[in-house]
Formats: C-alpha cells, structure tokens, sequence
C-alpha cells in the first residue's frame, strides 16, 4: 500500500503578479474555486506542518465567507480525501506513470481530492476532473495540469468498486488495508484489539462520519435544551441531526459542548462507583482541554465535592478553566511528580495521552500522522501517570483509567503492567456501572467502539485502591 508521503520540493500556490503583469497592476484575484481551494490548503497544511483538519477547516471556512453548501462541500471534500488517502493513493499508483512517492506534494494532494470526487463522490466526473487541473495549474503550473488531466481521466474510467477489485492485496492485512484506507500497522493493532471477526466493521466505522453528540453540563443546562434527539446510553448527551452546534444557545454559552458519547460515559462511570467512605476530593489528574472535567466538575459540584483539575500544559489548563464549573480548581502540574500528599483524593481520572486511534472518525488525518513507533513512545508516560493517580487515591477511593484508543499496549497491558507491581489494588467490572451500554466486554475493562455504539473507542479501566 502506498504510504503517506515524504514530499520532495514543495511548491506553493503561486506568489506575486501573473506574467505580463506589472507589480501593483491589479489586486490578487481570489481563487477561482474557493471551495476546492479551501480544501486542498487543508490538506497540505496537514502534511506540511502537521495542522489539524478539525482545527483549521472551521477557521478557513470562516475566513473566506464560506458558509451553507459551500460550506458543506468544502468539509466533505477535505474530510473524505483525508480519510479515503491510503485508496486513493492506491488507484492513483496504477494511474500514473510517475510512482506515487515521486509526485510532488501539493500536485499529489491535487490528484487526492479529484479522486475523491470522482470514486467517492456524486460530483460529474468532467466538473471532478475540470476543476481538479484548474487547480493543479494553479498550485503546480500549466504542465502539471496536463499530468493531473491524464491521470484523472484514467481514475474516471472505472467506479470505486471496480478500482478495488484492481487493487486491493491478496493478503487480508493488506486488502483491509487498501479497502479501508488504513495503514497496515493500524489494521493488524485493530484486529488484535476488536478480533478478526469485528475488525472489517471497525474500520469502515471509522471512515464513517460520526454524528454529532451534545453534552449538557450537569447543573448548567439540561438535555431538553439541547434540541436534537436524547442519546441513547449518557442521560446528559443528544444527538444532533444536522446543523451547527454554535446555533443551540446551551453551547454558545458553555453550558453545553460536544462530547462524545464514551467520553462522557467514561467519567460518568467513575462517578457511579460507591466511594466506601469520604467523597470530597475528586482529581482530573490530564484534564486539558477539559471535556471530563467540564462533566465531573459539574457532578461533583452537585454532591458538595471539589473537583482539582490538572494539566502538564499551561495553554490546555487555560483551555480548562475556560470550560469546568467555576468551583472547581485549575492547576498547571506533572501527574508524574504530584504536589499532593499521597492518598490525598477519593476519586481520580487519569485520561492519560494517547496513540487516539480510538478517535479516527473525528481525526482522519491521524493515521497518516504517526507510525507504530508512537505507541511505544507513550507507554512509560502511560504507566507513571497511572500509577502516580493510583498513589493519588485514599484506601477505598477510586481510580478510572481511560484512554481514547483501544490499542492492547496502551489499554489492558499498561493495566496489567502497573498492577503486577503492587498488591493493593483491586480491579472493579467496569461494564456493571455501564448498565444498559451492551456490548463493553466481559470485563473487568470496558471497551466502546465505533462500530458497536457510534462512539469513539474509549477504553475504561476502573480500580479500587484496598
Ligand atoms: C487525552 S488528553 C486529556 C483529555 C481530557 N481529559 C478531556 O476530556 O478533555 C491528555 C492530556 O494529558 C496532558 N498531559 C501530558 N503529560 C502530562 C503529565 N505528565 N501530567 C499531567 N498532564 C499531562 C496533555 O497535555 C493532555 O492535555
């Protein structure tokens, strides 16, 4: 499968006057095609200096006065070329008469998004191909926009389903890989953690767009608020229909966010588990950018507990104290290296930092980000913070660890891992105090997937310190 890129030299949208133009002659014209346009400074501001499309996209859209189908349009096209990249890449390799790795990056990120259109997509195969070489002229030269033409016609003869009869490996790694627009590394971790008889279901999940889930924040906004259909497992959550979020007056305000659903279901669990005594003191030990603690700082205000919420990072802190309920405290602080006393919390959240493999619906781009290297660089920050929330707990108290990947090493090995260190800590059936959520697992650990419940892959470790 051909794999995310080195880019050879970088070629930027053209600069300056038109030839045969005198400087100060005329104002920059404004992309012929803004939607497309919008779209592709996404996808190479992805590659080239690692932007997140989820970030960016919205801030562009604004920028250039898109808004409505346009604005639709530009989402969709950016969206499903980041996603559907490893298949397309793959088509584009028997298109081409250069090898894939040698086209350069902006002309390859051309060619990504009008195979796109053309495979998936209704958009007329001559507009797919008409405006994907006006911009390949425009970001590549007029050359390039021959080759971009020769190529795109040769991805139009055939649809997506013929395409991937032609391309797709023999081998079952490399055919889910291909078929799915997954690198290899990323289907063989997903086969282990969902097994091979759910991992087909899991990664087209994952190229699926994920609906929009609203939370109401406990104590500042209530569901019926919200407006759009009462979710099926969080009592604070609904399902958007269609729309922007910023339109619900909840949201607008900060009494109400988007948050998936596990995410919200991860923290709820924590606080569904009886304390055995004293219930006061509650620790988001990772909170930036704060959803879980915007959640716990609420219900922990509801049953006269304190809610401390702490972050490496002081810009993600800031973040945080923009979203939790003002009762609640804010520290900048290393989980690693606590400030507190030992056993000083009776419940604690360690959502440590993680591969987010479990969240590729909402950040496709990710896949192509990092390689399996990741995973082992995480592991040890893994094991200190969740060892560091577990010393953090009082006997009796309550730690949850969750990560937003369901990758073995960075769920139950870590656990298992941390735990056959000490003999004071005894696991709790997560699943049981997600009563009325099927399918989490037998326990202890519970594992969401998008493709069982429409959630990110959230992965929940509940444990009691005896
Ligand atoms: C997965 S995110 C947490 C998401 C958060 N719980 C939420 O729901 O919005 C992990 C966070 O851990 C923070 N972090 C990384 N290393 C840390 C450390 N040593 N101590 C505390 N926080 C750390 C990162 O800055 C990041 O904000």
């Amino acid at each position: 499968m051909p794999q995310p890129r080195s880019a050879g030299p970088r070629q930027g949208p053209r600069q300056g006057p038109r030839q045969g133009q005198r400087q100060g002659q005329r104002r920059p014209k404004a992309p012929r095609d803004p939607v497309r346009r919008t779209a592709f400074d996404v996808l190479q501001a992805v590659d080239d200096r690692d932007a997140y499309a989820n970030l960016l996209l919205p801030s562009l859209l604004r920028e250039r006065g898109l808004s409505g189908r346009d604005a639709a349009l530009a989402t969709e096209l950016t969206y499903g070329t980041l996603r559907g990249r490893g298949t397309y890449d793959a088509v584009l390799g028997m298109c081409s008469d250069r090898p894939v790795a040698k086209i350069d990056l902006p002309l390859l990120n051309v060619l990504r998004l009008g195979t796109h259109q053309l495979l998936g997509t209704r958009i007329p195969p001559h507009a797919a191909v008409g405006t994907a070489v006006d911009l390949a002229r425009s970001v590549s030269g007029p050359g390039q926009a021959k080759f971009a033409n020769a190529v795109l016609r040769k991805v139009a003869a055939r649809d997506l389903d013929a395409w991937l009869g032609i391309i797709a490996p023999k081998d079952e790694t490399g055919r889910l890989s291909v078929v799915h627009s997954h690198p290899r590394w990323i289907v063989n971790a997903l086969r282990d953690a969902a097994g091979a008889g759910e991992v087909e279901a899991l990664l087209a999940a994952d190229n699926e767009r994920p609906r929009v889930t609203l939370v109401a924040r406990p104590g500042r906004s209530t569901v019926a608020e919200l407006g759009g259909e009462p979710a099926a497992y969080s009592p604070y959550a609904a399902y958007l229909a269609e729309g922007d979020p910023g339109a619900v007056l909840a949201v607008r305000e900060g009494r109400a966010a988007v948050q998936d659903e596990a995410s919200q279901l991860v923290a709820l669990a924590l606080t569904r588990v009886e304390a055995g005594g004293p219930d006061a003191r509650w620790l988001d030990l990772c909170a930036g950018p704060g959803g879980k603690a915007a959640l716990l700082s609420g219900l922990a205000g509801e049953r006269g507990a304190h809610l401390l919420a702490c972050d490496l990072q002081p810009h993600r802190a800031r973040l945080v104290r923009g979203t939790i309920d003002p009762r609640a405290g804010v520290a900048v602080a290393d989980g690693t290296r606590p400030a507190w006393a030992p056993g000083s919390f009776d419940r604690v959240l360690a959502d440590v930092p993680c591969s987010g493999l479990g969240a590729l619906r909402r950040r496709p781009e990710a896949r192509w980000r990092r390689g399996p290297e990741t995973i082992a660089e995480l592991g040890p920050l893994q094991r200190r913070l969740l060892a560091s929330a577990l010393d953090a707990v009082r006997p009796g108290g309550v730690v949850a660890y969750v990560t937003c990947s369901p990758h073995l090493a960075e769920t139950r090995v870590v656990v298992d891992d941390v735990l056959r260190g000490r003999d004071d800590i005894e696991r709790l059936n997560a699943p049981s105090y997600l009563e009325g959520v099927p399918g989490l697992g037998e326990g202890p650990y519970a594992q969401f997937w998008p493709h069982r419940h429409g959630t990110d892959a959230m992965f929940l470790a509940l444990l009691r310190r005896s």
